[in-house]
């Protein structure tokens, strides 16, 4: 019976076993990836300070996040909408003296009072990895090689990187010093809908070809070069290539240099990662500083739950019934061995009915 007050809010859901299990071997799978690659894993808490975590990520605003004073302090905390900052603050004060650069990894959950139209969603399970004291190509190519491979363990295909570049506009913009900030703002504006005649109408006609370098890696490139006549993005288009040929063929590789959002504290460096039934994106990244300490950093979050939905049904794992009066060493084994096992727990059951596949008999498991 489902009572009124039973009823979950909107966007926010209970996982039932099947798709928990999937949830957790997707985690499972990328954080043996992480750890494999010399990230360590911190656990911040769910909520803390709002000022905290505002304060840490340039452009980083707290509206969407569920905030409440704490009745024992007195100040007005936040859940976590992204643990990124969290790890800029881990990074900036208990781990300060740390030796550079610091990999740091995570997983957990995150709240938002609003979801986007395409992801109504209002909890996600942030899981990645922060490199932090570099925010150079190194770092970047590291990042998103590492971002590929553990959504390729977690048994994704299809995985493709957008590569994005944050402060694009503000780049060129800065050459040209006639440039009112207005028009700047205007020119962001309209590039982020992509309108080219509201790009001409504020007066950005010089930055039209941007909305058409967009699309498979190489040819974007090869627009956005012949636009940088005055060389102002030459380093980064270089850098581009690099972590491009740093990704192979492991994914597809696109490139859309006016993205914006989803960016909002990323600075010269950006990229959304997708893979094959995956809705939206599955994971984002890029290059940051940390708020307060000024530090360099580069690092990426996948929603690992939204990956969890994609990812191959697991293989149905042997389940042993054990009869009362089962041998407990042989139970032992036959976890050891990565069967489940359950307990008999009274004359009535129905082995079947309860999950198992085998039965223990005569010392050994018996098909059922
Ligand atoms: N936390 C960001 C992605 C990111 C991690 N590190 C740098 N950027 C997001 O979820 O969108």
């Amino acid at each position: 019976m489902t009572d009124n007050t039973d009823l979950l809010p909107e966007g926010l859901e209970d996982r039932l076993p099947q798709s928990a299990e999937r949830i957790t071997q997707t985690m499972r799978a990328c954080l043996d990836v992480l750890h494999g690659h010399g990230y360590d894993r911190v656990r911040p808490p769910l909520l803390e300070y709002e000022s905290s975590l505002s304060r840490r990520m340039k452009g980083l605003s707290t509206r969407w996040m569920f905030r409440f004073v704490d009745p024992s302090s007195l100040r007005t905390l936040a859940l976590r909408s992204d643990i990124t900052p969290q790890i800029g603050r881990i990074a900036a004060t208990s781990m300060a003296d740390r030796p550079r650069p610091l990999r740091l990894a995570y997983c957990g959950d995150t709240a938002v009072i609003r979801a986007n139209q395409l992801d109504p969603a209002r909890e996600r399970l942030q899981l990645g990895a922060e490199l932090i004291g570099a925010d150079t190509v190194a770092a970047a190519g590291e990042i998103v090689a590492l971002a590929v491979r553990a959504l390729t363990a977690a048994g994704l295909t299809g995985i493709s990187v957008d590569f994005t570049l944050p402060d694009l506009v503000d780049t060129l913009a800065a050459q040209d010093l006639t440039m009112q900030p207005d028009t700047v703002e205007a020119i962001r504006r309209e590039l982020d809908t992509k309108d080219a005649g509201g790009l001409k109408a504020v007066g950005g006609e010089a930055y039209l070809p941007l909305i058409h370098a967009t699309g498979p890696f190489n040819d974007a490139m090869a627009k956005l070069r012949k636009l940088d006549a005055g060389g102002a993005l030459g380093s980064r288009l270089d850098g581009l290539e690099v972590i491009a040929a740093r990704i192979g063929d492991l994914a597809r590789v696109t490139l859309d240099p006016t993205e914006r959002h989803g960016f909002e504290y990323q600075s010269w460096f950006g990229f959304t990662l997708y893979a094959k039934d995956v809705r939206g994106a599955a994971g984002r990244g890029g290059t940051y500083k940390i708020g307060g300490s000024d530090e360099p950093a580069t690092g990426f979050t996948l929603y690992a739950d939204a990956l969890a939905d994609a990812a191959p049904q697991p293989e149905t794992t042997r389940t042993v019934y054990l009869p009362i009066g089962f041998s407990e060493s042989k139970a032992k084994r036959l976890r050891a061995e990565g069967s489940r096992t359950i307990e008999q727990l009274t004359q009535d059951e129905d082995p079947i009915t309860l999950g198992c596949t085998h039965i223990l008999q005569g010392g050994n498991p018996v098909e059922l």
